[in-house]
């Protein structure tokens, strides 16, 4: 069953739209990513989703409800990241939780909460004072302190280090295992690849697709990554009449990087063999989640080079 339902979004600023016809439905229960490049209309569409911007035109409900007709009963099934701006630094992160539920009409125990987010040795600690990883495990807790049926999770890894990037995936993992639906906007593709149950690519205001990621990757033109350091460089003409070759690049060791699929690596053998080249370091890797969406939005950056030349 859907618990968001977005149809024919349209929303534009000083008469460019950004988002420019978005359709999309999130199940209840399901992480929902959000995938595109920057400017792509990410964030507007979650916020038209929030409530927090009225669209041009389309319509989006959460769960059967309009979120700026139907404001205050939308707030109370849908937990929204904050941003850093928004808390004070010397609240300290015990305040901040019993602040913010006292804005909710059901809260969750800010006790137990702090306690699943691995908050409790830090009640006492100034929000100004909390590392980035700690922050974020905040956002999740004050996101889920209203007890949401829906959570919307806008770039909440951006500027995390590895550890803590894992970290707070697990503890998004587990907020979806307690039934809430997680709408989530990321850039990162592992992240979206790990996470999502399905995504949306949103390029230039549209959805370029939506799958499951692994759908994502079968749809893509390239199924297949070929690199290769050749004992000596062979003709690139070859190279890209090669069979569903999609791209090749050369880096500056001289290694060669094939986008195509399981043909490819055949005919490269072959191609090598007759002109004598060794394929040193040969590696072949399925393409992923990354390389699916290089194909999907291929043109933004071309786009992007003409606006601005
Ligand atoms: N309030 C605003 N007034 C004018 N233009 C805006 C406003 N908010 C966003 N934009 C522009 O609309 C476009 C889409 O912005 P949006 O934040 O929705 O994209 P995004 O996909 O979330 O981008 P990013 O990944 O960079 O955060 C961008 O070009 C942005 O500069």
């Amino acid at each position: 069953m859907s618990i968001i339902e977005v149809t024919g979004l349209r929303r534009a600023y000083g008469g460019r739209p950004v988002v420019d016809g978005v359709s999309f439905t999130v199940d209840e229960g399901e992480i929902f990513g959000i995938l595109g490049p920057n400017g792509a209309g990410k964030t507007t569409t979650v916020e038209c989703v929030e409530g927090l911007r009225v669209p041009d035109a389309g319509t989006v409900r959460v769960a059967g409800l309009d979120p700026i007709a139907d404001h205050d009963r939308v707030t109370g099934l849908l937990g929204a990241q904050l941003q850093e701006s928004q808390l004070q630094p010397k609240l300290t992160v015990g305040e901040a939780l019993e602040l913010y539920a006292a804005f909710y009409p059901h809260p969750a125990d800010p006790g137990p909460l702090a306690a699943r987010l691995g908050l409790t040795d830090l009640l006492d600690r100034r929000f100004g004072k909390l590392s980035g990883g700690q922050k974020q495990r905040l956002f999740i807790a004050l996101a889920l302190i209203g007890n949401p049926r829906v959570v919307v999770l806008d770039e909440l890894t951006t500027g995390l280090d590895p550890r803590s990037r894992r970290d707070t995936w697990q503890l998004i993992e587990e907020v979806r295992d307690s039934g809430v639906t997680v709408l989530l906007v990321t850039h990162f593709m592992e992240e979206a690849q790990r996470l999502c149950d399905r995504v949306a690519v949103i390029d230039r205001g549209r959805v370029a697709a939506l799958d499951t990621p692994a759908g994502l990757i079968r749809g893509a033109a390239t199924a297949t990554v070929i690199s290769f350091t050749p004992s000596r460089p062979p003709d690139p003409a070859d190279l890209a009449a090669l069979p569903a070759v999609t791209a090749t690049t050369t880096d500056r060791d001289g290694r060669i990087t094939l986008h195509g699929a399981d043909d490819t690596v055949t005919a490269l053998l072959s191609l090598l063999a007759r002109h004598g080249i060794t394929a040193g370091r040969l590696r072949v890797t399925d393409a992923t989640l990354d390389d699916a969406f290089l194909d999907l939005t291929a043109g933004h950056a071309a786009d992007r080079t003409d606006r601005e030349s």
